[in-house]
């Protein structure tokens, strides 16, 4: 009886780790059959401790599957026109494929223009004009989309979660996680609603699905949630004793009917839609 119970616990757990591995081992075969290597540049800007740790992970995979990956540091004072002079050079150089700037920026960098910098070809965060457009829009044909979005959908997806009119409700409202995974939830025929610190009643425990990224360790509470509700967590944080933890508390596991960890689920599932991101750019546009 408490094996059975510990195995229905296992399958409710989304495994983003397991997931991001087996989509890193198919890329790994895959390389090896384009007609060039797919390369990365990350530009990151001064010495925030979280960036350096995100930035050598993506290094480190990306080398794992056989693609070279450099990061280009500056200091916290770079100016505008610096930055730019680098970005626009990077997208005329034949030898590299996928670019990205580490967010967040210092105060004094624009992060939406500096962004749009990046030729939509290379822009493998997604992130420009042209690929937020496109996806606001529901182009069709091959276009790169945010990272942490699409490894959520690809969670879903292989656990085969259908949202199709279910309330789905987004804890946050950035540009790099809230607003483009409103489209891609809308995309799917979802009812989406997204809530923000000005929100009086987010309506938590109405709905059907949360995807929470507020970056406080363990916001959500059991007694919030509706039974057998689909919960996503986005959020990284410390707890008081450094542990790693996300916005959802471990125990709504007894009532959601899916839930994903922190760490080993979104995560992982981020740097692997990077990945896939980066060997589109040989596939599709070279
Ligand atoms: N332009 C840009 N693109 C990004 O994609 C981007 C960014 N800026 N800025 C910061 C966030 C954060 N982010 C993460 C990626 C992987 C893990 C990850 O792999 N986490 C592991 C381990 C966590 C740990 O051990 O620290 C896990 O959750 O299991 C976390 C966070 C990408 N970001």
């Amino acid at each position: 009886m408490y094996r059975e119970k510990n195995k229905m616990k296992e399958k409710k757990i989304l495994n983003g780790k397991d997931l991001s591995k087996s989509i890193i081992d198919a890329l790994k075969l895959e390389v090896k059959s384009l007609k060039r290597l797919p390369s990365l540049r990350i530009i990151l800007v001064g010495n925030d401790t979280a960036s350096q740790i995100y930035t050598g992970k993506k290094v480190q995979i990306a080398n794992e599957i056989g693609i070279e990956a450099k990061i280009i540091n500056f200091p916290d004072s770079v100016s505008f026109i610096e930055l730019k002079s680098e970005i626009l050079k990077m997208n005329l150089d034949r030898n590299i494929s996928g670019i990205i700037v580490q967010l967040p920026l210092p105060k004094h960098l624009n992060a939406i223009e500096i962004c749009n910098l990046i030729s939509p070809k290379k822009d493998i965060d997604g992130l420009c004009f042209e690929n937020v457009g496109k996806l606001a829009l529901g182009c069709e044909g091959y276009f790169h989309k945010p990272c942490t979005p699409s490894g959520i959908m690809t969670l879903l997806d292989s656990y085969k979660i259908n949202l199709e009119g279910k309330k789905c409700l987004i804890l946050n409202r950035s540009n790099i996680v809230g607003k483009p995974l409103f489209q891609m939830l809308l995309a799917k025929n979802a009812f989406v609603k997204i809530a923000h610190r000005k929100v009086l009643d987010p309506e938590i425990s109405s709905s059907d699905a949360i995807f929470s990224a507020v970056g406080v360790p363990n916001f959500i509470k059991p007694e919030m949630i509706k039974s057998g509700c689909v919960l996503i967590d986005i959020g990284i944080s410390r707890d008081k004793d450094e542990k790693i933890c996300g916005d959802i508390d471990p125990r709504c596991a007894e009532i959601a009917s899916f839930m994903t960890p922190v760490p080993g689920g979104i995560g992982p599932m981020t740097i692997a839609s990077l990945m896939k991101n980066l060997v589109n750019c040989v596939k599709y546009f070279d």
